[in-house]
């Protein structure tokens, strides 16, 4: 799914006018129709017992406001419509003014009264707004934001720009929820925002496909439909072989689990061998744990020295509770130079903070290899940034530079590839903020890439189907107890979701 910002939408939505040979008016009903359907599913039978605010501006995003109001109100719900004072208000915003009937007028000087609590729905600003909104606007900010019940926010939270850096202290609506239009706007998916924007849904207005599809832009959100082509099928005659030869290298004294865990997600994500190279330490563990993983024993006892890189393997993952020793980070530089240019590779933890140390290591790096840094690894790879949008600028550079595929672990995890696209990741959740989860998707990924999956499918796939897990997981544990562990007991069924339906049962 493509990310796009306001003007585009403009753009989309006047084709869109055209092409379905209806008025704007129709396509703004459309989209408070779909807005008043959310709630209801969000929100259940609550709905009906609560009183519901809703605080229009002037534009089209006051006008879904009033249409959601007029909704509501023949449904039956206790909702009451405040609009703000304007001379100069959008056409189909005056339509829905006469359609809705009573409504409360008020101006940025008056003291909004709001009921102590029930349900907000903050329709002051949507995709039109062009720059951070000054001061006269924080009173009534202020007002939205003190609101005793959930605040939801109706296209974007009212304040925060589509795609544009804007100043923390600006006035913003700080949304519980946001019901967001047909595609999902930058700002919604940046860390920086997180404050303003509890969750997102995107709802489907059915803008025409065409334009969507033409619809220039480098971001893209990884929704299920964009990875469950991705997945193949089996073949009746496949065997061990067809699926790949994968090898994670790693583990050290005390950290061993890490190597368990990956090695049963590559298991549980389906290559067909899997060779775990360990310290000496190792060897009784993965193999009373993990009987189906082979082994390759190292020469260092408590840590890798070695890295013996002997079999024809399809895929490596490195670097998983590997530690960084001396011994380790002489082997592994040396494992490095040795490297073929065609292999397949993911680099995790103590290996991206070995290269970040040895920034002469990079060159070695075979074209799209994945790291996956977490948000301070990379700041080791790639120097501090000032804000996400600089981030993003530096994260690009590091990929182009190296021809490698960036991975930044978080709240949607966003894949760079070397001509700068980027993918935010559409699953997970916090409860998978517990040590142990990146190794999970380091052995997921590993083993896509074992199966020869292209790199930037295996790391779009492996981080859907990651957080997929999680989500699964949440379902039985709730994000407080979940473990890595639990993730990789749900792969299966995050596989078996993915799956294109076969027409046999
Ligand atoms: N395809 C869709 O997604 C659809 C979306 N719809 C809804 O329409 C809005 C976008 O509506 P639009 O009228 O373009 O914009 P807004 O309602 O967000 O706001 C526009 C008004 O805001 C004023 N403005 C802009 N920036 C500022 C600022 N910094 N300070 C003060 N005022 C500002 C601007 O006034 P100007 O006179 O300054 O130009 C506009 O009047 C979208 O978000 C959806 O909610 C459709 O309903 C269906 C299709
Ligand atoms: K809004």
């Amino acid at each position: 799914m493509k990310i796009l910002n306001g003007a585009q939408l403009q753009l989309i939505d006047q084709l869109t006018i055209q092409r379905q040979g209806i008025s704007s008016w129709e396509l703004m009903e459309r989209a408070a129709l779909k807005a008043v359907e959310a709630m209801e599913s969000d929100f259940g039978e609550g709905l009906q017992e609560l009183p519901i605010v809703i605080i229009c501006g002037k534009g089209n995003n006051g006008g879904d406001g009033l249409a959601i109001g007029r909704i509501l109100g023949e449904q039956g719900y206790n909702v009451e419509v405040k609009l703000l004072h304007s001379e100069n208000y959008s056409p189909d915003n005056l339509i829905n003014q006469q359609k809705l009937g009573a409504k409360e007028m008020f101006t940025l000087d008056d003291d909004l009264k709001l009921p102590a609590s029930g349900l907000l729905i903050d329709c002051l600003f949507g995709s039109g707004l062009h720059s951070e909104l000054g001061i006269s606007w924080v009173n009534i900010i202020r007002r939205i934001n003190g609101f005793g019940g959930p605040v939801v926010s109706i296209d974007m939270p009212s304040g925060l720009l589509t795609d544009r850096l804007i100043d923390s202290g600006a006035p913003m609506v700080h949304a519980d929820k946001v019901y967001t239009f047909q595609v999902p706007k930058l700002n919604l998916l940046l860390p920086a925002y997180g404050y303003a924007v509890g969750g997102f849904t995107v709802l489907d207005i059915g803008l025409d496909t065409q334009a969507l599809d033409e619809a220039e832009g480098a971001y893209h959100y990884t929704v299920a439909e964009d990875v469950a082509g991705l997945l193949r099928p089996r073949s009746r005659f496949s065997h061990k072989g067809t699926f790949g030869h994968a090898c994670l290298i790693g583990g050290s004294e005390g950290k061993m689990g890490a190597v368990v865990m990956s090695a049963r997600a590559s298991l549980r994500s389906g290559c067909g061998l899997l060779t775990a190279v360990v310290p000496q330490i190792g060897h009784p563990i993965l193999q009373s744990t993990v009987p189906e993983a082979m082994l390759s024993v190292d020469s260092g006892k408590l840590q890798l020295e070695e890295f013996s890189n002997n079999g024809n393997f399809q895929a490596f993952g490195v670097g998983i509770g590997m530690g960084k020793g001396e011994s380790t980070v002489r082997g592994f530089s040396k494992w490095m130079q040795d490297l073929k240019s065609q292999a397949r590779i993911i680099l995790d933890a103590d290996a991206l903070n070995i290269l970040s140390e040895h920034a002469d290591l990079l060159k070695f790096l075979p074209r799209q290899t994945i790291l996956t840094p977490h948000p301070k690894e990379l700041q080791r790879l790639i120097g501090e940034w000032s804000d996400d949008y600089e981030k993003i600028e530096m994260a690009k550079t590091f990929a182009r530079a190296h021809g490698v595929i960036l991975l930044i672990k978080g709240a949607h995890t966003a894949i760079i590839d070397e001509d700068g696209s980027c993918y935010f990741n559409s699953t997970g959740n916090p409860g998978m903020a517990t040590g142990g989860s990146g190794d999970v998707l380091t052995g997921i990924i590993c083993s896509l890439l074992a199966q020869g999956y292209v790199p930037l499918e295996a790391a779009k796939l492996g981080v859907f189907i990651h957080g997929l897990t999680a989500d699964l997981a949440k379902e039985k544990f709730g994000e407080i107890s979940m473990l890595p562990t639990d993730l990789i007991d749900f792969l299966p069924m995050a596989f078996e979701k993915l799956k294109p339906r076969s027409y046999l049962a």
